[in-house]
């Protein structure tokens, strides 16, 4: 589907989520120092041929412009003329959407995911077990366990891109850089951002276990 058949109102309607999401993130505290991307996918998906809305690069998130997102294909360049450069994350969200087909990807630094990252940064994942937000996964099983891969948090991002389809688990819908924060998906902004929170319960849930096994232990 090329992106100028994709209707004008559905493309209108994308923005308009978006911009109800990096506003209600942006109350969170969840941009600090204009990082984050958040992207949603507009009209129909196949892995060779897709567009989506995303962030524009380096700007305040916490504020609302007429030059906060624009839309790119599936390889991240810009679909339209625009002088708005997309995320410098894009090619990160490109690779989620090839291999997910999902509708929207939400990127966040948060003082929980960077530290939880980085503790079990040299296992390459974060394990979680028992916690209630597992089900926020459609993951019901009893003392569930989930594993949420850790990407090594390479300043060349299409290096990054390029190691996402080894780690990424069609039951967890979340990958982390080390370090740096957390890319979460859905297949739409409501799920995405279900899935997000999720995320970020299980690392302040991790957190605070670690330090409370840690004073018990003393
Ligand atoms: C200022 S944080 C470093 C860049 C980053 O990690 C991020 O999420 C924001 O980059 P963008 O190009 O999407 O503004
Ligand atoms: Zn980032």
């Amino acid at each position: 589907m090329s992106f100028t058949s994709i209707k004008l109102e559905h493309k209108q309607q994308v923005l308009h989520e978006l911009r109800n999401i990096k506003q209600q993130f942006a109350d969170r505290n969840w941009f600090p120092g204009t990082s984050g991307n958040l992207s949603m996918r507009v009209g129909d998906f196949t892995a060779d041929q897709f567009h989506f809305a995303i962030t524009a690069s380096g700007k305040d998130k916490s504020v609302h412009t007429a030059e906060d997102f624009l839309f790119v294909d599936q390889s991240g360049a810009p679909a339209e003329t625009t002088d708005l450069k997309p995320s410098a994350e894009t090619l990160i969200h490109c690779e989620i959407y090839r291999l997910t087909g999902c509708g929207a990807v939400f990127h966040v630094h948060t003082i929980f995911n960077n530290l939880i990252s980085e503790w079990f940064g040299e296992n390459g994942a974060v394990p979680a077990q028992g916690i209630e937000l597992i089900k926020a996964f459609n993951i019901w099983d009893e003392n569930a366990e989930i594993s949420i891969p850790i990407l090594p948090n390479f300043a060349h991002i299409p290096s990054i891109a390029e190691l996402v389809e080894n780690v990424l688990d069609p039951a967890v819908p979340g990958i982390l850089l080390r370090n740096h924060g957390i890319y979460a998906w859905g297949k739409n902004a409501f799920e995405a951002k279900k899935h997000l929170e999720a995320f970020e319960f299980i690392f302040e849930y991790l957190y605070r276990s670690l330090l409370l096994n840690k004073s018990n232990s003393n």
